[in-house]
């Protein structure tokens, strides 16, 4: 794609190279014309060299509102006319479908099983699901490159693999507040309506008989409720209880106590909670971690004729072990309204048992809820299909953790923020991803970057420098050293060896400031030449000349040296992208040691 007059002197031939300068190809979304660059990544990624690419899309999270926030691509492909595709496959609120229909073609599909799920899926952008639907490696495998975003319209993500989502470049969203208040009501509800047999007596009066002794319950007030997760759910259900005047303990290994206490509760060990409570609320997510935590060992810690409510997961309770310490009264009362398997098999001996009150996993049934986390999942799913940030993303790049040659990479950022503020996991990301994508066989995005470049053997560092500028920006520059490569532009090394280059956002722009030891002022955007040539006069004037006898528009020049009448590099912004032909003639002034055409 080079022809070099001398070794260090690049020539660029558009055709047949061009198209690798020009935005990425359609070949991973050959399916659809869906934006070519969507979840993929902008121009200037493909082209040469890979490394201004990183600074434009690193540089450009400056002007994003936190860095919380994930955003997968910015993309505008002005050919696009197909509307994206979205599969329901669960019922999701009207207001949700309403939102979804105005910007994709949706389709319902309910009640699909694994199989079907994995037949269809390769027509769809993007997916949306509640806890019914098992979002497995299959059906991530079945999408053959074209899934970019899984909804979760609710909080537990338990049901979508997202290590395979992650190694597959998909984004995961969910839902995680529309339906915390209906949770915890549903909590409530099961709490009070076990203490006084609500459940038992009501179908006692409706087989007609009349049973006031049997159907005794316990007081609530001044009993200890032990709240299994002091998350969004678990610290409405304190709240609540607080009211009907319960003392209320909680064991979350990851709740801050102040917030606990705000609320009146006091944050303990789990064996202290669950040793000392007359009631046990779970609120935690199922993860390997809190996988049957609940079991013969823990059972056995608790006071005797405990009762136990969980609207949480099934899987974080060993349903046999319940059983055994419902048989021997260690547990006197469960209220359960999610199981490990769902619906529960006919045979599950949690069925028998009148002093156990069931719910088909209605925590989040309400009206209420179930608009809200229609509209709030729309939106997410929405707004990352549109490339734009989001919030609500569960696997990527927060969650997980190239080059042929290289082997390190080190960032600096400047920054005026006390270095533990600055959250730069996204920035990293963008970052990697800059770095192998060009080298990389696989589908690398945001979401995966980070996993890919482990899988490559690429070692990252990261250096915080606090420097005096305004706390407004939360990046004053960032600076990338790639050691162990070779650069397409051999004046992007430093004297040390390594490949370094520099950029920061000026006025909303992010800008390249420094190329190897050669400060340079260039706007990330358009068509950029970039060439390496003696210090002497003319220079400016030979290029410009070159581009205008072929009616090359120059939007810009700059030049950066280090000593007077040595080397300088020159940034000359075009128009148009030059011919093959102009850029040839450009690397045959004999002062211009090498040179490089970039579309960002
Ligand atoms: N039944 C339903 O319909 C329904 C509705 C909403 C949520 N949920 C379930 O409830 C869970 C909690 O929802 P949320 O919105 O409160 O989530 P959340 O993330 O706000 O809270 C979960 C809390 O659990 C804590 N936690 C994690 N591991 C723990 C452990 N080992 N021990 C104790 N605490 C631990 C976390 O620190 C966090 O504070 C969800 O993951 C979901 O599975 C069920
Ligand atoms: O995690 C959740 O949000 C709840 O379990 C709700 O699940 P659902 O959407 O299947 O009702």
């Amino acid at each position: 794609m080079a022809s070099a007059s001398s070794a260090n002197h690049i020539l660029l031939s558009p055709p047949p190279s061009l198209p690798s300068l020009l935005p990425a190809s359609n070949a991973k979304f050959p399916h659809t014309s869906f934006p070519r660059n969507y979840l993929s990544h902008s121009s200037l990624i493909r082209s040469q060299p890979h490394l201004p690419c990183f600074i434009t899309n690193a540089a450009a999270l400056n002007t994003a509102q936190s860095p919380n926030i994930v955003s997968l691509s910015k993309t505008t492909d002005p050919d696009h006319t197909t509307k994206p595709t979205i599969l329901v496959s669960e019922k999701l609120g009207e207001g949700g479908l309403d939102l979804l229909r105005s910007f994709a073609d949706v389709e319902c599909l309910y009640g699909m099983s694994p199989e079907q799920l994995c037949k269809e899926i390769s027509r769809f952008d993007a997916l949306i699901v509640r806890s019914g639907t098992k979002v497995s490696r299959k059906v991530f495998q079945a999408a053959n490159g074209r899934l970019k975003v899984v909804g979760r319209a609710g909080v537990g993500i338990d049901n979508v693999d997202l290590q395979a989502a992650t190694e597959l470049g998909c984004l995961v969203v969910n839902a995680p507040t529309a339906n915390t208040i209906a949770a915890a009501e549903h909590a409530i509800a099961l709490l009070a309506s076990m203490a006084r047999n609500v459940a038992q007596s009501d179908a006692s009066v409706k087989s007609g008989k009349w049973q006031r002794t049997k159907y005794i319950g316990v007081s609530l007030v001044g009993k200890t409720l032990a709240i299994m997760g002091f998350g969004k759910v678990g610290s409405e259900v304190a709240r609540r209880a607080k009211g009907l005047g319960m003392h209320v303990i909680s064991h979350d290994p990851y709740a801050p106590a102040d917030r606990a206490r705000a609320i009146g509760v006091d944050l303990v060990s789990f064996d202290d909670a669950i040793s000392t409570a007359d009631f046990i609320s779970l609120h935690m997510p199922l993860t390997p971690t809190t996988s049957k935590v609940f079991n013969d060992d823990t059972f056995a810690k608790m006071k005797k004729g405990a009762r136990i409510i969980n609207v949480a997961r099934g899987g974080v309770i060993d349903e046999d072990a319940l059983v055994r310490a419902l048989e021997s009264g260690v547990v006197s009362q469960a209220a359960l309204d999610v199981f490990s398997e769902e619906p529960p098999p006919s045979d599950s001996k949690l069925l028998q048992f009148e002093n156990v009150t069931l719910t088909p996993h209605l925590g989040a049934s309400t009206k209420e809820a179930q608009e809200g986390v229609a509209v709030e999942i729309a939106e997410a799913v929405v707004g990352a299909l549109r490339g734009e940030l989001s919030a609500t993303a569960v696997n990527a790049p927060m969650l997980v953790a190239g080059g042929d040659g290289i082997k390190s990479v080190k960032v600096v950022y400047r920054s005026a923020r006390d270095p533990d503020d600055l959250d730069t996991r996204l920035l990293r990301a963008m970052i990697i991803k800059g770095i192998i994508e060009p080298i990389s066989d696989s589908f690398v995005n945001l979401v995966n970057a980070d996993f890919t470049a482990k899988q490559k053997g690429l070692r990252i560092s990261e250096e915080r420098v606090v420097v005096d500028s305004s706390p407004e920006n939360p990046i004053d520059s960032i600076q990338v050293l790639i050691s162990n490569t070779e650069s397409k532009f051999a004046s992007a090394e430093s004297e040390h060896g390594n490949v370094s280059i520099e950029g920061r956002v000026k006025y909303g722009i992010p800008h390249l400031t420094q190329v190897g030891s050669f400060s340079v002022d260039v706007s990330l955007e358009g068509n950029l030449i970039l060439c390496c040539q003696v210090d002497q006069p003319g220079m400016i004037g030979r290029v410009g000349n070159i581009l205008g006898e072929q009616n090359y528009n120059v939007s810009f020049m700059s030049v950066g040296r280090t000593v007077k009448r040595t080397k300088a590099i020159m940034a000359i912004g075009v128009d148009e992208v030059p011919d093959k032909n102009t850029l040839k003639k450009i690397g045959e002034v004999p002062a211009i040691e090498e040179f490089v055409f970039l579309k960002l």
